[in-house]
């Protein structure tokens, strides 16, 4: 009987780098923007789709965009992936090898205020995208899902073969759902397709609804934050850059479609019938959150006006990811220390708004 090792379940795609096409949907966005950053660095040509949506400053999104401009291998179309004719005109035009798909709407407790964008750009959008995969047959499909879809899940660290089936939020529904979608076409298709699941992504750059933006921002203008769950959250914060570093990787770890063989390691989520992974990106650490606040004082120098609140409806009380298989499948671990990452951030926010 033949033995399967992991690499006979996963293709290594490295080589030939330099000539190779990505397409990633929401470059304007934090992640999507350093994660074309550093593939554009090293030699890749990056093609970004990105809506501008108006959840926050579009202004900042404007300047990522700027940044990535200055880069020879770049090129961008602004639009909406509800917009199918446009994201198959996009990806006709760039041919990508391989797509990334990181655009969303994101945000746990926006989903609460207006659960239609979810639908329109989650559901709708996500589907245009794995049609463009399907028609372009692309080597790999790489789409970004939440830990938010362990939703009521209590045992920790999270493991990606263990159920999550009680997403708490339209936000987390919509992500599952794109891991039930991806799955159907990596099946149909025999499109390989590898799901993120990221956990609490933060640094420079971020995005300004989240807490170390808004903490941060609060604390410099001497206005109180709200601290929900009276500080008695934990959330595995992930630094910006050991993730996209993690996305890298994963691109040359293709799954490939099961042959029968002996069971899969307990960690390997690879699906039994198709080219089909979700994997962890998160730094395998839970942090509290008023060590997170406390943190960031220590960075600014000051202290923070705190206004203790009652737990958000739909929020998770805590997320911790075991990024066994990230390893397995990449020999890497997010590492950054959330003290170095926070400070990183604030250097960034004091340069970028002059404070
Ligand atoms: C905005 C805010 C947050 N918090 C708390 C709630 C969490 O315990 C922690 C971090 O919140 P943040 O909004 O930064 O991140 P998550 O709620 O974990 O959600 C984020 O990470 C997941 C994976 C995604 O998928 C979401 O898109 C992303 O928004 O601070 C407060 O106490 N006050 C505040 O004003």
């Amino acid at each position: 009987m033949r033995l399967w090792g992991i690499r006979d379940r996963t293709q290594q795609r490295g080589s030939g780098n330099v000539t190779r096409k990505v397409l990633i949907t929401g470059t304007a966005g934090f992640i999507g923007f350093h994660l074309a950053k550093l593939l554009l660095a090293e030699g890749f040509r990056v093609h970004g789709l990105d809506g501008m949506t108006d959840y926050y400053d579009v202004r900042l999104k404007q300047r990522r965009h700027q940044i990535l401009l200055q880069s020879e291998g770049f090129s961008a179309t602004e639009g909406m992936l509800e917009d199918d004719a446009l994201v198959q005109q996009v990806a006709d035009e760039f041919a990508p090898d391989v797509i990334v798909h990181l655009a969303a709407q994101a945000g746990v407790r926006y989903s609460l205020e207006n659960p239609r964008a979810y639908i329109e750009a989650n559901v709708v959008g996500t589907f245009n995208v794995m049609e463009a995969a399907r028609r372009h047959a692309v080597d790999h499909l790489l789409m970004a899902s939440t830990s938010s879809v362990y939703g009521a899940n209590v045992d920790m660290p999270f493991v990606e073969t263990r159920k999550a089936d009680t997403p708490l939020t339209i936000y987390a529904a919509t992500k599952k759902a794109n891991e039930a979608m991806g799955h159907s076409y990596a099946h149909l298709w025999n499109l390989p397709t590898t799901m993120f699941r990221f956990f609490t992504v933060y640094g420079p750059w971020g995005r300004p609804d989240m807490a170390l933006f808004k903490f941060v921002e609060a604390i410099l203008q001497g206005r109180p934050i709200d601290i929900y769950n009276h500080g008695e959250m934990h959330r595995d914060f992930t630094y910006v850059d050991d993730l996209v570093r993690g996305i890298r990787l994963l691109i040359d770890a293709a799954p490939v479609r099961p042959e029968p063989g002996p069971e899969l390691p307990e960690w390997d989520s690879l699906s039994p019938a198709a080219p089909w992974r979700v994997v962890n990106i998160g730094n395998s650490d839970t942090v509290r959150l008023l060590d997170f606040v406390e943190a960031i004082e220590d960075s600014l120098g000051m202290k923070a006006e705190r206004n203790y609140m009652d737990m958000q409806k739909g929020d998770v009380p805590a997320t911790w990811a075991d990024a066994t298989l990230l390893h397995e499948l990449t020999g890497y671990r997010p590492k950054t220390d959330v003290r170095e990452g926070i400070a990183r951030f604030v250097e960034w926010y004091r340069d970028y708004y002059g404070k």
